[in-house]
C-alpha cells in the first residue's frame, strides 16, 4: 500500500490512526485476525514512511540479522539504493558509504552506536580521505586533503581525553599536508593494520617505529582507530605501507573489523607480561580469518620483551602458537625499538615479494626471514 502524503500528515495518521483504529477493531467480530493487525500496525507505519523513525525501521527490517551479522555493516538498504547486494569488501572500499550505513556489532544485535550510547552514522567519504569524528548524530568527515595519517575518532564521554595528546603521542598526529602523496605517486597503498587487546603497545610499536622514540607515561587507551603512512625501502625499491592503529578495547571491536577486510598485512601484537592478552591471540585469529582476506600476510607479535621477571609468556609458547597457526612470530620491545623496525621491513619485503615477477624474489619466506633477522638482530628476550 502506497499513499504519498505530507511529512506532517502521515506523521499525524501513524501516531493517531492506531489509536482510533484498534480498539474498534480489536472488537470487531467482523475482520479477521490478521486483517485488523495490518490494519492497526502495518498500515500506519505505512503511512509514515516519509518519517525518519519508520524508514529506520523498514530499513532494519528489510536486512535480515543474520546476514547484517555477516557483514558487521549495514550497507544500503534495497529500499533506497539497489546496491544492496554489494559485498561488504564493495562497500567499504567504495566512496560512497551511505547516510544509511550502520555499524553492527557481530557480537550482538546491536549497532555499535547503540553500545556506545548513540547511533554510529557514517558519512562522507572514505576513512583514508579524511578524518572522521562521531557527532550526537553520527560520524562527520572533514574533505580536506587526505594526510598521511589520520584518526578515528569517537566524541563521547572520552572527548575531552582525546583531545590531549595521548602519552605515547601518537593520538591526533596530523604531518602536515606538505607530506601528502598524491594519487599518481601512490602506487599500491600496502594496508597493515595493527590488532591485539587494549594496551599490549600497539600505539606505542607505530610509534616507535614512525619516530624511533617510545614515550613512557601513564596509559591511555587509544579511541577509534588512525593511520600512518610509511615509505620503507626494500632492495631498492620503495614500499608504501599504510598502518593502521586500531584500538583494542572490545567496544570498537565491530569499527576495527571494517577495517581489516582490504588489509594485505596484520600484525597482532599480545604483552609477553599478560597471559590473557595471549590466549587472546586465538580469538583474534579466528576474526581475522573470519574478516581478513584469506592471503593475507600475518605476523604474530609478542611485545615488551624488555621486561625482566615480570614476563609471564615464553618465547616458545609464542613460536608454538605461530607454528599452529602458520604465520611469522617474532618478540619486539617498542620501548628499546627492539626488531621494530624488522617487524615492518619483513612485512614489507614479503607484500613485495608477492607481486615480484623475480622467481628467486616470490620465494621470499617472511617466516624464515624474520626468524633469521630476529636472531641475528640479537633478540636475547629472557624466557621466564
Ligand atoms: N616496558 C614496555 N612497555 C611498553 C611497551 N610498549 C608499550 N608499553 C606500555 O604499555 C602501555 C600501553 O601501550 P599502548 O601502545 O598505548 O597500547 P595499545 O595496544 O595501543 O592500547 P590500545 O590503544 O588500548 O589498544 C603504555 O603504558 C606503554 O608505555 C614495551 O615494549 N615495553
Amino acid at each position: 500500500m502506497c499513499v504519498t502524503l505530507s511529512p506532517s500528515l502521515s506523521f499525524s495518521l501513524s501516531l493517531f490512526l492506531p489509536l482510533s483504529l484498534s480498539p474498534s477493531l480489536s472488537f470487531s467480530s467482523s475482520l479477521s485476525p490478521s486483517l485488523s493487525f495490518y490494519l492497526s500496525l502495518i498500515l500506519p507505519l505505512s503511512l509514515s514512511t516519509s518519517s525518519y523513525p519508520s524508514y529506520l525501521l523498514f530499513h532494519r527490517k528489510r536486512c535480515p540479522v543474520s546476514e547484517l551479522h555477516s557483514k558487521a555493516l549495514i550497507n544500503r538498504c534495497p529500499r533506497r539504493n539497489k546496491q544492496a547486494t554489494a559485498s561488504p569488501r564493495q562497500a567499504m572500499s567504495s566512496e560512497d558509504l551511505n547516510d544509511d550505513d550502520v555499524f553492527l556489532s557481530p557480537s550482538a544485535d546491536v549497532p555499535v552506536g547503540e553500545l556506545m550510547g548513540g547511533t554510529h552514522v557514517v558519512n562522507g567519504s572514505r576513512p583514508s580521505s579524511g578524518y572522521y569524528s562521531r557527532q550526537t548524530s553520527g560520524y562527520t568527515a572533514s574533505q580536506d586533503t587526505p594526510p598521511t595519517s589520520a584518526v578515528l575518532r569517537v566524541e563521547d564521554e572520552a572527548t575531552d581525553r582525546q583531545r590531549t595528546p595521548s602519552p605515547t603521542g601518537y593520538r591526533g598526529a596530523m604531518p602536515p599536508p606538505a607530506q601528502v602523496p598524491t594519487p599518481e605517486e601512490d602506487d599500491i597503498i600496502h594496508k597493515t593494520i595493527l590488532l591485539g587487546d587494549s594496551g599490549v603497545g600497539k600505539t606505542s610499536l607505530l610509534v616507535q617505529f614512525d619516530t624511533g622514540k617510545f614515550q613512557p607515561g601513564t596509559f591511555s587507551a587509544t579511541v577509534g582507530i588512525g593511520f600512518t603512512n610509511k615509505v620503507v625501502t626494500v632492495d631498492g625499491s620503495k614500499v608504501k605501507l599504510q598502518i593502521w592503529d586500531t584500538a583494542g578495547q572490545e567496544r570498537f571491536r565491530s569499527v576495527t573489523h571494517a577495517y581489516y577486510r582490504d588489509a594485505h598485512a596484520l600484525l597482532l601484537l599480545y604483552d609477553v607480561m599478560s597471559k590473557t592478552s595471549f590466549d587472546n591471540t586465538r580469538a583474534w585469529l579466528g576474526e581475522v580469518h573470519e574478516y581478513a582476506q584469506d592471503d593475507v600476510v600475518i605476523m604474530l607479535i609478542g611485545n615488551k620483551c624488555d621486561v625482566n621477571g615480570e614476563r609471564v609468556v615464553r618465547r616458545e609458547d609464542g613460536e608454538r602458537l605461530a607454528r599452529e597457526y602458520n604465520v611469522a612470530f617474532m618478540e619486539t620491545s617498542a620501548k628499546t625499538g627492539l626488531n621494530v623496525d624488522l617487524a615492518f621491513m619483513a612485512v614489507a619485503r614479503e607484500l613485495k615479494a608477492r607481486k615480484s615477477n623475480n622467481p628467486n624474489e616470490r620465494k621470499f619466506n617472511v617466516a624464515d626471514y624474520v626468524r633469521q633477522e630476529a636472531k641475528s638482530d640479537g633478540c636475547v628476550c629472557n624466557v621466564g
